[in-house]
């Protein structure tokens, strides 16, 4: 039987030939002004556009009232991204607003006196990890956090996004994700979430918000990155989702966030994004991928059938309680030392293309494709995929970019991000200093 790696290689480099030809056929159709003006980042319009929207988010955003939180966070992430700071003034006004977005009993609502929602809990604790400094960290109450988690907890093991609301793979992640960053993850908020998840990974290999329902990249994101915190990664069928994901980069050169449907500059963070968090399980795939050459069941409880005693570092699995000596707080900086040895399965290059020529704003911003509006959800997700795109190569964090894997002048290199999360590294370490000293 043919080997699952070399098919998968096989089919990317079809994919990366198609692509390849596809893109030059676009952009050699451009005027040469056009490809000049293009092909480079427009930072100074992305930071005006974002700084024009941070000031205007008091009174500019009714019709997204009950997501401000998330407008904080995808303006100063993207900010972040390009290397920006905010003046003293917009930091202490965005730090009173999202304290006044913070429920007296844990969490954050999407706006002040609204309920506290897990979404919106996400992209504050995000947001002001972001802005970094005393004054916006000490302003997260982790305590009632803490509180707020174990009561969107749900007997399935998965998480409700606010009370009475929807259990989806998006709850999980948002719960894991701010309870791990904060350095409040423990075995009851992990208890049977890894199950939950598993239960949504399809037959297509990707992964859905809830049982039963189609896999798509947003939830695909989600639950891979959840699966690494509470280290249960080896319980996903790998394989199965390298062959799902690596087909969802189209021959636009952006990704699609689900099979037949039209590609979208956000999923090259949503998919794009799960690259970097698989190249840091390798051994797990190719365990996983020898378990099926020795004729072993990889099932998606891929470490209980084993065949071999040479069970990966990474993705030990033990259902409901931390793994023994594994202190489930250290996973994401832990994480980062991972060894990366393989390289990206899907074409960094083509996807800066996308994102630089059909997703991006000459007059600021980035939008879902040509003919959209652009908006700070595409703005921050293209971004976020742009950087993933440029520091991939990089073996470790401490290594530099190669000008090779920068499309465009090497000006237009973001900021790595700290792929589990979401925020920019150097935003993260400073977190999880703060958030680990007693
Ligand atoms: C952290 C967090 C809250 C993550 C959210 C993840 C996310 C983006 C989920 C996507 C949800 C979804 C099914 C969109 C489909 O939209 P559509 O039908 O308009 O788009 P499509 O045609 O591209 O599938
Ligand atoms: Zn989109």
């Amino acid at each position: 039987m043919e080997s699952p790696v070399a098919t998968v290689t096989q089919r990317d480099q079809w994919m990366v030939e198609s692509q390849v030809f596809r893109i030059y056929e676009l952009f050699g159709n451009l005027p040469p002004k056009a490809q000049s003006v293009m092909i480079e980042l427009q930072r100074d319009s992305h930071i005006e556009y974002l700084t024009r929207g941070l000031r205007g988010l008091p009174s500019s955003f009714c019709v997204l009232d009950a997501n401000r939180p998330w407008l904080c966070y995808w303006i100063l992430h993207s900010l972040a991204l390009l290397e920006e700071s905010v003046d003293d003034e917009l930091e202490h006004n965005a730090i009173d607003f999202l304290s006044r977005c913070q429920d007296p009993e844990g969490g954050y609502g999407g706006g002040p006196g609204q309920m506290p929602h897990l979404a919106t809990t996400y992209a504050a604790v995000n947001a002001l990890i972001t802005l970094g400094g005393e004054e916006a960290l000490s302003s997260i109450n982790r305590g009632k956090i803490y509180k707020f988690l174990q009561q969107m907890k749900h007997p399935s093991g998965g998480f409700r996004m606010h009370d009475g609301g929807e259990i989806d793979v998006r709850a999980c992640y948002t719960a894991v994700s701010v309870a791990s960053i904060l350095n409040i993850l423990d075995d009851e908020l992990v208890h049977n979430v890894g199950s939950f998840i598993l239960s949504c990974q399809t037959y297509e290999g990707g992964i859905s918000g809830e049982p039963g329902a189609e896999a798509h990249g947003g939830y695909t994101f989600c639950g891979v990155a959840t699966m690494v915190l509470i280290n249960q990664v080896n319980r996903l069928d790998l394989p199965g989702l390298i062959d799902w994901l690596t087909f969802r980069q189209g021959k636009e050169c952006g990704f699609q966030g689900r099979t037949n449907k039209l590609v979208d500059g956000c999923y090259s963070f949503w998919q794009g994004g799960v690259f970097p968090i698989l190249q840091r399980v390798h051994s797990t795939i190719d365990e996983q991928l020898a378990l099926r050459d020795d004729g072993g069941q990889c099932t998606k409880d891929g470490a209980q059938t084993s065949t071999t005693s040479n069970i990966s570092k990474e993705g030990k699995f033990f259902e409901g309680t931390a793994s023994p000596g594994v202190n489930l707080n250290d996973i994401g900086y832990d994480f980062l030392k991972w060894p990366v040895i393989s390289e990206p399965l899907f074409h960094s290059i083509a996807l800066q293309q996308y994102i630089l020529l059909c997703s991006q704003e000459e007059k600021g911003g980035m939008k879902d494709k040509p003919g959209k509006s652009r908006d700070f959800y595409h703005t921050c997700y293209c971004l976020s995929g742009l950087s993933v795109c440029q520091h991939i190569w990089s073996n470790d964090e401490d290594s530099p970019v190669l000008p090779r894997a920068v499309m465009g002048p090497y000006s237009n290199l973001l900021e790595p991000i700290h792929p589990l999360f979401n925020v920019v590294l150097e935003k993260y370490h400073e977190a999880r200093e703060f958030f680990t000293r007693d």
